[in-house]
């Protein structure tokens, strides 16, 4: 990792731990909710701070809270088109006399209207001085410069107090949040106009197969094309981190360690795929292995069993199984959390929902499945197949299927948990 330049005065993250990807001596299959509380335990934020103007910041990272400048609404004001007088006023007709001039948007009215008289306002105009409520102009009859209307008008009616949405100092986003539109709505109403954020987590991502050629080019008889790197840098740039790509490399041990020594000093973290398991050309395991702050983690979980976390000079590197759709959920179930955490976002839940299956199905019991899917006719279909080579299955799915570790025997309308893309930051 290239130690960043950090303005003076903002914190500088320290380093992992080394043990940080260990796992409990003797267990074998480790359940998927003990590896995430291990990752969620042992990672925390890496990326340094930076001040950056608040319209840059969509996907960003606060790095603090971030507290009102001013109050929103800075002033009472009207919320419809109308007049306004002090209420509240009881049952029955009322007549009152109009004042000279009017309040409108931006133009401030000036002078305080006396008791028993109204005014012209206009939605958005702060309330003057006297006046309190408003009645639609659609409920008035204008005669002369008098206004008739049938009460009864609460005091406050039509009124949007100083402040009821946000109050000047209060807190309004909180550090570790990623920055949506509505955001930068937010902030431009409470006046902030820069904002203190993480610097985005550099996440290298690297292909290794002696099988596989780069993406678009012909790939010939006994070669696929790379499609996990496009996938995983797509997914990064989605979840808001700054994808670096690594490349693609063949089953060659020598060109890894020397990819990987390259990758570590370029960014915060890398995540690879294939040769993740203990096969003879599995050269990501070995190689963390032999780094000696490595884990070979199995997870009971289909699909992804085998993956390889370890950390190569300081850099956490995730060694995702080859098979594309194991790829995708690892990313999404292990590798997304654990990068929410190292980019100060803390840790992140996937947001699922049940709904009635469309299917039946039997499970067995020691391991969690997530399943290719999407929903119709509000209920769950999962995808025809569960190889987890078939990357079309990725295409027509519109989320994942979660079944629990335990034994399930699923009934067609029986609920079962689905996470639509969506729900894990996609
Ligand atoms: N004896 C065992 N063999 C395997 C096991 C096992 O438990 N015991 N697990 C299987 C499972 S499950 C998976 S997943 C894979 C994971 O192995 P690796 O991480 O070492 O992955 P590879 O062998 O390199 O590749 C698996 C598969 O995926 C294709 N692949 C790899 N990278 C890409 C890519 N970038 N784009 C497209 N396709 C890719 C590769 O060609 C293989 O077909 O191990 C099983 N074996
Ligand atoms: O991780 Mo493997 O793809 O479970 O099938």
């Amino acid at each position: 990792m290239t130690p960043d330049t950090v303005p003076p005065g903002l914190p500088v993250p320290p380093p992992l731990r080394n043990d940080c990807f260990s796992l409990p001596a003797g267990v074998d299959w480790t359940p998927v909710d003990e590896a995430l509380a291990l990752l969620r335990e042992r990672l925390h934020p890496v990326c340094a701070f930076e001040r950056a103007p608040a319209t840059a910041a969509l996907g960003r990272v606060l790095a603090e809270d971030v507290i009102a400048r001013r109050a929103h609404p800075p002033r009472s004001n009207s919320a419809v088109d109308g007049y306004g007088f002090a209420g509240p006023v009881p049952e029955g007709a009322h007549v009152l006399p109009l004042v000279e001039g009017r309040a409108a948007a931006g133009g401030d009215f000036a002078g305080a209207v006396p008791a028993g008289h109204a005014v012209r306002i206009l939605t958005g105009a702060a309330v003057p001085e006297g006046v309190d409520s408003v009645v639609l102009e659609e409920d008035v009859s204008l005669q002369g410069g008098q206004i008739a209307f049938r009460g009864p008008l609460k005091a406050g009616a039509n009124v949007r107090p100083a402040g009821e949405d946000v109050a000047a100092g209060a807190v309004a986003l909180s550090a570790g949040r990623q920055i949506t539109p509505s955001d930068l709505a937010l902030l431009a109403a409470i006046g902030v106009g820069e904002v203190t954020l993480r610097k985005r987590l550099r996440v290298g991502v690297i292909s290794t197969g002696d099988e596989l050629v780069e993406a678009g080019t012909d790939a010939g008889v006994g070669k696929i094309p790379d499609a996990n790197r496009p996938m995983l840098l797509a997914v990064l740039e989605r979840l808001g981190h700054d994808p670096v790509d690594l490349g693609l490399l063949g089953d060659d041990r020598a060109l890894l360690r020397e990819a990987l020594d390259e990758g570590a000093a370029r960014v915060d973290a890398i995540i690879t795929s294939g040769g993740a398991s203990a096969g003879d050309e599995d050269h990501v395991s070995a190689l963390l292995n032999e780094a000696g702050a490595m884990q070979q983690w199995r997870v009971a979980i289909k699909p992804g069993r085998p993956l390889a976390l370890g950390l190569w000079q300081g850099v956490p590197v995730f060694g995702l199984p080859g098979n594309p759709v194991a790829a995708m959920v690892c990313t999404l179930v292990f590798a997304r959390p654990a990068l929410a955490l190292l980019a100060g976002m803390g840790w992140v839940e996937p947001q699922g929902f049940d709904l009635p299956a469309g299917f039946g199905k039997r499970k067995k019991p020691g391991r969690r499945e997530f399943q290719r899917a999407r929903v119709r006719d509000g209920r769950v279909e999962p995808f025809a197949s569960e190889g987890s080579g078939r990357i079309s299955g990725l295409s027509w799915a519109e989320g994942l299927m979660e079944l629990g570790d335990g034994e399930r025997h699923v009934r067609p309308g029986d609920p079962v948990r689905f996470i639509p893309w969506g729900g894990f930051g996609l």
